[in-house]
């Protein structure tokens, strides 16, 4: 709080109009902006110049380091990420001292957690593979750097400053607070001020460049009270992708964009796997795809792989369309009815969620013990505070998985019931024919 407080000073004095919210200690998201005055629904907020913003153009302090990036054409998000180191080690050489330093050190995300973390706590959801796919991304990225650029100015850039640990950080302060502002055309930055805003399901207001006022802005979709904090939303995310870039979870049930993916894939021991295979790779699928379930449904895409990973072999010439409906690419998703593989289709994604169901289960009624008092306070506080989080996810995606769940169980029960209507009333007609 009291480098928040430098930072608000700091702004003030370098343009940042007066505010009608300040930094203060919030319940949710730690620090967050409180409402000072009655804020009104539709009113625009901020303004942050462009000359506060940190992006890809921004100038470099050091501008031999700078320099020697831009001869290396660099994508923006390592960019920005050695952006952030290189000002970060100047300290107050740099004009963005006061905002690094009221930066978390430790910023919030999947980045942190050590693959055992990972592989105790998310074992049984689909977003441990994406952080581990996320990591590797992060370690991949910054080796590429230091061998195509920072071996050969190891003058400009020293391994104690730029080194794994230093690119975690500024990592994962680019997935918890980059924006991208759609009237730049998608351009990144990171928005001192405004990157104080925590995000809430309830609202869907975002930050934007506002033409008119020349500035970073966002348009309130509600009104607030002095003392209420003041929310935007960070995109329709699901809680896993939250934790993921965020490192939090919303409370049960609040987040209406949550989703759980599930994952389905083709028996290798299935006649037709090769057809099947070769079908879905015309599409960019393969034989192991993952596909997102809501709360109210599941989509398209996911029952026509479903359709095609059931099918026999007399269907094969429907093995194409099924690939490509569910590659989002068919041209004929109306007329995606198989009735005679519907009771099956349904049957087998029910198999599929009660699977993801059990090892759920097993996470969330006991696993994921660990030996608290062999840890120090510092390392028990962490492990108790990551296995919450997962266990808040955990519950979150089954409660997806336990509706759809119950979805599939009526329906197969109202077909087999239906089914069974018609066997006893052909079976009257035979009775009666004899
Ligand atoms: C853009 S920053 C917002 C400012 C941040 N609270 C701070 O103190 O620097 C994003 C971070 O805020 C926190 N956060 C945002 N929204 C939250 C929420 N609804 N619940 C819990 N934490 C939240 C998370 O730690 C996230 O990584």
């Amino acid at each position: 709080m009291e480098s928040a407080g430098a930072l608000q000073r700091w702004l003030s004095a370098s343009g940042l109009p007066q505010q009608k919210m300040a930094i203060r200690r919030v319940e949710v998201g730690e620090r967050g902006l409180v409402a000072l005055k009655n804020i009104r629904k539709g009113e625009k907020l901020l303004f942050v110049p462009p000359s506060l913003v940190i992006s890809p153009d921004s100038e470099w302090s050091s501008s031999e380091v700078g320099n020697a990036m831009r001869r290396h054409s660099v994508p923006d998000w390592p960019l920005l990420a050695t952006y952030l180191i290189s000002e970060a080690s100047l300290s107050s050489s740099s004009r963005w001292n006061s905002y690094i330093a009221a930066l978390p050190r430790q910023p919030y995300s999947l980045l942190y957690w050590t693959r055992s973390e990972l592989d105790t706590f998310l074992v049984a959801s689909p977003i441990r593979k994406r952080a581990i796919e996320r990591i590797t991304d992060v370690t991949g990225t910054f080796i590429d750097l230091k061998e195509r650029i920072f071996s050969k100015h190891p003058d400009l850039f020293p391994e104690e400053v730029y080194n794994m640990e230093t690119f975690r950080w500024s990592f994962g302060i680019l997935f918890s607070r980059l924006v991208r502002l759609p009237s730049m055309d998608g351009k990144v930055a990171l928005v001192p001020w405004a990157d104080m805003l925590n995000h809430s399901s309830e609202v869907e207001t975002f930050l934007d460049y506002d033409k008119s006022s020349q500035g970073i802005v966002f348009t309130t979709d509600r009104s607030y009270q002095p003392g209420e904090q003041v929310f935007i939303s960070y995109g329709k995310k699901s809680n896993g992708e939250l934790l993921l870039s965020y490192g939090f979870v919303p409370k049960e049930g609040t987040n209406p964009n949550d989703s759980v993916e599930l994952s389905m894939s083709v028996d290798k021991s299935d006649k037709c796997y090769e057809a099947k295979q070769e079908a879905l790779k015309k599409y960019g699928l393969s034989t192991s795809e993952r596909f997102p379930l809501q709360i109210t449904g599941w989509p398209l895409e996911m029952m026509a792989y479903a359709y095609l990973v059931v099918s026999p072999p007399n269907m094969s010439r429907c093995f194409e369309e099924m690939a490509a409906a569910a590659s989002n690419k068919g041209t004929a998703k109306a007329k995606l009815n198989y009735p005679e593989l519907e009771e099956q289709t349904l049957q087998f994604i029910l198999d599929c969620c009660e699977s993801s169901i059990s090892k759920y289960n097993k996470f969330i009624e006991g696993g994921a013990t660990f030996d608290l008092i062999a840890l120090s306070a510092k390392q028990a506080n962490r492990k108790v505070l990551l296995k919450q989080l997962a266990t808040d996810l955990c519950i979150s995606e089954r409660r997806i998985l336990y509706r759809a769940q119950y979805i599939l169980r009526r329906r197969l029960r109202d077909m087999r019931s239906g089914e069974l209507r018609a066997l006893t009333i052909l079976n009257g007609f035979r009775k009666l024919f004899k």
